[in-house]
């Protein structure tokens, strides 16, 4: 079993006990009277399809299968708050239980102190999770291409979209940037970690970007730790950068935050065309 399969397995198990406790009726009830989302897509590339600058997404990551645990983090939306400060686009909180010590409450407690879109971070398998996510404020929701079978993601992307909020798709290779892209996602995120072997691989992003339509908002995905890697994705066509282990190991967020959202706008960074059109 893949380490992708094992996450899924928990998932689906803690899934079924929540399903279990709270019918979808309640659920859409609650997300009825949840606020409306916020835009991520202007958040993540203000300028539309004037791209200049690299944005930051800030994750909330207490622990990771291929770390264990990395920090307590026992109040989610006062670092939240500092990543805001630190001039963070979106806040990205895992809310997986077993594997990364997150939860729906992380994601509320953040949505509620921060002005910015928070991003429903989970091994999305089912529509019931999106209903969660929304009722508990998301504005954005991650879906993995490697997760799901295509007529089970595009179904999972219209019900995010026709929910206001914004599905950030998940790729690691071509292929799957392919299937995100005929899915109808307006967010691609390529990953550099494999979920199969948890191995990081810095180029993901840049092998993968000429598959990405500009018309598309890309985020590379982990590994980032610095202003130099920053750069290297920003050459390489990104709009967003992810960053999770990188903050939430580090002394101070605000100033971790700071240094790569200044990386990201330095003016010698021209918008680059993934398509290789001018
Ligand atoms: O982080 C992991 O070990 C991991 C393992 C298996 C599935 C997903 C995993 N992480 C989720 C993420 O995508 C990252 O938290 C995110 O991209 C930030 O990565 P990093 O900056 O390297 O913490």
């Amino acid at each position: 079993m893949s380490v992708l399969e094992d996450i899924l397995a928990g998932v689906r198990e803690d899934l079924a006990e929540r399903q279990a406790a709270t019918s979808l009726d309640e659920l859409k009830e609650a997300a009825r009277r949840a606020p409306s989302a916020r835009n991520a897509l202007e958040a993540l590339r203000p300028g539309g399809d004037e791209r200049g600058q690299v944005t930051v997404i800030a994750e909330v990551k207490r622990s990771s299968p291929s770390k264990g645990a990395l920090a307590p983090i026992e109040d989610p939306a006062a670092l939240a708050k500092e990543y805001e400060a630190g001039g963070a686009s979106a806040i990205s909180v895992l809310t997986e239980r077993r594997r990364f010590g997150g939860s729906l409450d992380d994601l509320r407690a953040v949505r509620a102190a921060v002005d910015v879109p928070v991003l429903r971070k989970d091994f999305v398998v089912s529509s019931y999770q999106v209903w969660e996510a929304r009722a508990a404020g998301a504005d954005l929701v991650l879906l993995i291409v490697a997760a799901l079978e295509q007529e089970a993601l595009v179904s999972l992307v219209e019900r995010i979209h026709s929910l206001g909020m914004c599905a950030l798709v998940e790729a690691h290779d071509e292929d799957e940037v392919d299937r995100a892209v005929a899915a109808g996602a307006k967010l691609i995120g390529v990953n550099a970690r494999n979920l199969k072997t948890l191995e990081v691989d810095p180029t993901t992003f840049a092998r993968c970007a000429h598959r990405i339509p500009d018309s598309v908002v890309s985020v590379a995905e982990s590994g980032v730790r610095s202003a130099h890697d920053v750069v290297e994705h920003a050459r390489a066509g990104a709009d967003a950068v992810l960053v999770g282990e990188a903050l939430v190991t580090g002394r101070d967020p605000r100033t971790a935050v700071a240094d790569l959202v200044a990386a990201g706008s330095h003016p010698s960074l021209r918008a680059v065309s993934r398509s290789g059109k001018p």
